[in-house]
């Protein structure tokens, strides 16, 4: 067993104190091109993305393990597993985002596929990132919401959000994970986030249909610490640095203030 690690949590709550924004980038393992891949990763690096997620609420091609080789030979970007089920999990990962989906009433998310992969990620050494999940409706039925069978909060409801993510901080969950859905209609409300960033301390990622660098600044504005795009940029590789751009504005407009 490897000794427990906690460079990524460290860095998230260092930054998130420090209000120092994040670009985290959702690599879904069935849509990999892997002969385009190694120069999508230097794209990446050079634009500064500070994470990649690796996951899917559903993966039918079980390629994690040579996703996660391929960013680790060609760049230095921590590869974060984003796991839809227990089944997701390989230990070439530098952290697992260990998700509770607290939105929802299912209990096979809230606890069940949490049960089942803890003594393998005991063994695999790889650092766990505790972390509360939370849907937001979006406009239409979203990949997350069928999957887990859970109805998502209601997107004109801050305060419901706000409480949800209090019980998760008071359950001890160290990161708010605040998702519209992959390819949402609509992205979290500033209004959520914001009632979210008012309630607890730590640090908040916030993702689902991000597609410009206007929908990613508003949720940083609004309190997002950390930005997750996976669809838009899988659908228009030139929004990569439009959202880097947008996260390095926002940190350099902090700098001077
Ligand atoms: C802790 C462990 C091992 C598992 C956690 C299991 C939980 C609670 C999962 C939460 C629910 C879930 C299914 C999350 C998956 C989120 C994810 C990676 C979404 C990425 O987008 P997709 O939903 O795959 O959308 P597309 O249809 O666009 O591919
Ligand atoms: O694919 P998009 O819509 O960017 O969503 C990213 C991620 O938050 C989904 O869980
Ligand atoms: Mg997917």
């Amino acid at each position: 067993m490897k000794a427990a690690n906690h460079k990524i949590a460290e860095l998230l709550s260092v930054r998130s104190v420090d209000k120092i924004k994040s670009f985290a980038v959702l690599i879904d393992p069935d849509k990999v091109n892997f002969d385009t891949f190694p120069a999508f990763l230097k794209s990446a690096e050079q634009h500064g993305v500070d994470f990649f997620f690796v996951g899917g609420s559903l993966i039918t091609d079980y390629s994690i393990r040579e996703l996660v080789a391929a960013i680790h030979d060609h760049t230095n970007i921590p590869a974060i597993l984003f796991p839809g089920s227990s089944l997701h999990i390989d230990s070439s990962a530098d952290a697992i985002l260990f998700l509770s989906l607290i939105s929802g009433r299912n209990p096979d998310f809230l606890i069940g596929q949490q049960v089942v992969a803890a003594p393998l990620l005991r063994q695999s050494g790889i650092e766990i990132l505790p972390t509360g999940y939370m849907l937001i409706e979006s406009g239409r039925m979203t990949t997350v919401s069928y999957i887990s069978n859970t109805t998502p909060i209601p997107r004109n409801k801050p305060g419901i959000a706000a409480c949800t993510a209090l019980a998760g901080e008071m359950l001890g969950l160290r990161n708010i994970f605040l998702d519209a859905g992959s390819g949402a209609e609509y992205p979290v409300p500033g209004p959520v986030i914001a009632a979210v960033r008012q309630t607890v301390t730590t640090p908040i990622i916030v993702g689902g249909g991000i597609d410009s660098y206007e929908k990613a600044f508003a949720a940083l504005e609004a309190g997002a610490d950390v930005v997750v795009v996976g669809n838009g940029i899988e659908q228009n590789p030139e929004l990569l640095p439009e959202i880097a751009a947008s996260v390095k504005t926002f940190n350099s407009q902090l700098l001077k203030a």
